[in-house]
């Protein structure tokens, strides 16, 4: 299987190309992508040998393309946005790793599924921005799209295997999305106030990138998970259920009309569904180390306490309100992370943000891309704006 891997020096990045270094012989990588780690992606290539590698800027290109020359290798080096669609919808290509983060993953995972490959979907913000017109470019183009995110991927290979999207039809009751609750899930609710991007990021159980590290902390992941399940599995609100499940074994689960509920669980190591989805329908060995449910001891649950975790109850509203609603709730969550992570808005302040810039942006229909990049951009700028002259922050921003 030839392979594209888009946001390859990330966290999942990094964890696919384990796993594809394992099994030369089914695998094979064609290109490969990052942003800014200019060094990461020439070791990357110097192991791989990829026709193509992507970078962001044109003087990071060069840099790339003369230390590849250097080491003998024929990889060709581009850069920019054009660039990573050019590579997530080569002919030669057959499947690809969509694991960039954040908004600037739509376009070449929307290139990927219009060109009808295997489509591993990592870039939860991707589906959450955009999802009825990729779940349409899916269908019209005969894409494979296979979940990435943990619960996804267990949700996945929980329902039944010819699963259509009707949850009806197939005896699905519910969905239940597990979550961790993140490092502040029992801290008293009056230490919130001061915590810091250090704290936020030190995840109990993963080890993943610093935004969606955040996005873990806050129950913001989850909200965006709520509404990829929406498109994934075609669920509505009201049969996506959030259970947090501390030891995060239990990767999430299908209730079935007749009592049963099946479960994924495993070590929370991401080359597990990575693996899933790369060799799917069939099983491949990814490292992972056999779960030692004498060592876990305890499986716990609790409901969610949105007072605790104000996102949570935001994205459900997001999701409920339809249209751009999903898109403005992501692009003001991408400004208010990067702004805690910069220190110029306190980790309450993230979901005020968010709720200031839901209200402020009006609501609108999203028929198309076009229509989707826009309530990007307007979230963008309401955040922006609201982070400034509401929440105080200074006016320049840093990159994410
Ligand atoms: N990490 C995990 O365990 C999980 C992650 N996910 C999802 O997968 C996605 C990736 O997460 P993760 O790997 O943790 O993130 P990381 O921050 O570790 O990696 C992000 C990747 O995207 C690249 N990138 C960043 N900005 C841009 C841009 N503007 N244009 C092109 N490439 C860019 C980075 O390049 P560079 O570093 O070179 O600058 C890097 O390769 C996210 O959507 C996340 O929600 C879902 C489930 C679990
Ligand atoms: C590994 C993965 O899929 C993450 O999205 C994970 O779910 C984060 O943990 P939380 O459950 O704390 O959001
Ligand atoms: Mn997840």
């Amino acid at each position: 299987m030839k392979l594209t891997v888009l946001g390859a020096t990330g966290s999942i990045g990094v964890s696919t190309l384990d796993v594809v270094a394992r099994h030369p012989d089914r695998f094979e990588v064609v290109a490969l992508t990052g942003h800014r780690q200019v060094e990461v992606l020439a070791a990357q290539c110097r192991r791989f040998r990829p026709a193509y590698a992507v970078v962001g800027s044109a003087a990071d290109a060069q840099r790339l393309a003369g230390m590849l020359r250097d080491g003998g290798l024929r990889t060709e080096v581009l850069h920019g946005p054009d660039a990573l669609s050019q590579v997530a919808s080569l002919p030669e290509v057959d499947a690809v790793m969509a694991a960039i983060v954040g908004a600037a993953g739509l376009p070449p995972t929307l290139a990927a599924a219009r060109a009808g490959k295997r489509v591993l979907l990592a870039n939860k913000e991707a589906l959450v921005m955009a999802g009825a017109v990729f779940m349409a470019e899916v269908r019209r183009a005969g894409a494979l799209l296979l979940p990435i995110d943990s619960e996804h991927n267990a949700v996945f290979q929980s329902m039944p295997h010819d699963y259509a999207g009707d949850m009806a039809h197939s005896g699905v009751r519910r969905i239940l999305l597990t979550a961790s609750g993140g490092p502040f899930r029992s801290v008293p609710l009056e230490t919130l106030t001061g915590v810091t991007p250090e704290q936020a990021v030190a995840h109990p159980n993963w080890v993943m990138g610093r935004k969606i590290s955040v996005d873990s902390a806050t129950m913001m992941n989850k909200g965006l998970e709520v509404i990829e399940a929406h498109w994934l599995f075609n669920a509505p609100a009201d049969r996506i259920e959030v259970v947090i499940h501390p030891q995060s074994v239990i990767h999430s689960l299908v209730d079935y009309e007749d009592g049963s509920v099946l479960a994924q669980l495993g070590n929370p190591d991401m080359r597990t569904p990575i693996a899933n989805a790369l060799a799917w329908p069939q099983r491949i060995e990814s490292g992972v180390a056999p779960l030692d449910l004498f060592a876990v001891g305890q499986l716990n649950f609790e409901r969610p306490d949105l007072a605790r975790f104000p996102c949570l109850d935001l994205a459900y509203r997001a999701l409920r309100a339809e249209g751009n609603a999903a898109a403005v709730l992501n692009a003001a969550n991408e400004v208010a992370v990067a702004a805690f992570l910069e220190r110029r808005l306190s980790y309450l302040g993230v979901a005020e943000l968010i709720a200031a810039t839901l209200d402020a942006v009006p609501q609108a229909a999203v028929p198309d891309l076009a229509a989707v990049l826009e309530a990007d951009r307007q979230g963008r700028a309401a955040a922006l704006d609201l982070l400034v002259r509401r929440f105080g922050a200074s006016s320049a921003q840093g990159p994410a």
